[in-house]
């Protein structure tokens, strides 16, 4: 099954001069499927992952989640699919530095409203846990390393079970050793956990042991 599918997805930026920034892509991520995106930068990388994860609504063509057509949503709806059924990952984890880590990874649930503050609870640490970092659960999230930053943005982007993890270069500020592990941990999850991801990188150590790379040109797909 298409967890995610774009056609003919075309976007233009008005200013300050209007330009085409997304040439017709069409493209889907299947259940379980680890999938990068490279190109140069100012290829439409970026602007592309703002389309798919709904967070940009100002283009043409049609996207499905789950095989569910969701343009044209509501900005309620669409809020709720960003919440619940599209975990994001960043290149800068946006962590709130005066919080616990448990706290930062309970946030999107708590926001959501459909379990209980324990349950979220267990759920955060059963998480935590996946990542190998339930230790750092009762820290403040200031008092963490860059590396154990990023991880617990993956299990604050997991929390609320979402269908497709999109990340936007998640290992563009870490060193080797911590890219590493943010590899490891997302093939984790698409080979033992069935997680669909899509992930924009620039680094080809990473696409290269993803299952399929999209590569970009100038706003469009070329292979
Ligand atoms: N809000 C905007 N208004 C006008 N042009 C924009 C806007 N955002 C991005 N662009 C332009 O659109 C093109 C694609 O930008 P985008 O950030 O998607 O590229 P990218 O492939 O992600 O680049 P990078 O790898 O450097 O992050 C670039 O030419 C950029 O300058």
């Amino acid at each position: 099954m298409n967890i995610l599918e774009a056609r003919n997805i075309n976007k233009y930026f008005k200013k300050p001069v209007k330009f085409q920034v997304l040439h017709d892509i069409s493209l889907s991520v299947k259940a379980g499927e680890f999938v990068s995106i490279m190109g140069k930068s100012g290829c439409g990388k970026s602007t592309l992952l703002y389309v798919l994860s709904t967070m940009d609504t100002d283009y043409d063509g049609e996207l499905f989640l789950k095989e569910e057509l969701i343009t044209g949503g509501s900005p309620n709806e669409l809020a709720f699919i960003r919440n619940k059924r599209i975990g994001f990952v960043f290149q800068f984890h946006y962590l709130l530095a005066e919080f616990s880590v448990l706290d930062n990874v309970m946030l999107p649930a708590l926001k959501l409203g459909e379990k209980t503050t324990k349950e979220i609870e267990q759920n955060a640490i059963e998480k935590l846990r996946v990542l190998g970092i339930e230790k750092l659960a009762p820290k403040k999230a200031a008092m963490i390393s860059g590396g154990e930053k990023q991880r617990v943005a993956i299990a604050r982007a997991l929390i609320n079970d979402p269908s497709i993890i999109m990340g936007d270069e998640p290992t563009g500020n870490l060193d080797s050793q911590n890219s590493e592990n943010v590899f490891n941990i997302f093939r984790n999850l698409s080979d033992e956990h069935g997680l669909s991801l899509l992930i924009v990188t620039h680094d080809p150590d990473f696409a290269n042991r993803t299952d399929r790379i999209i590569q970009m040109e100038d706003g469009r797909i070329i292979g």
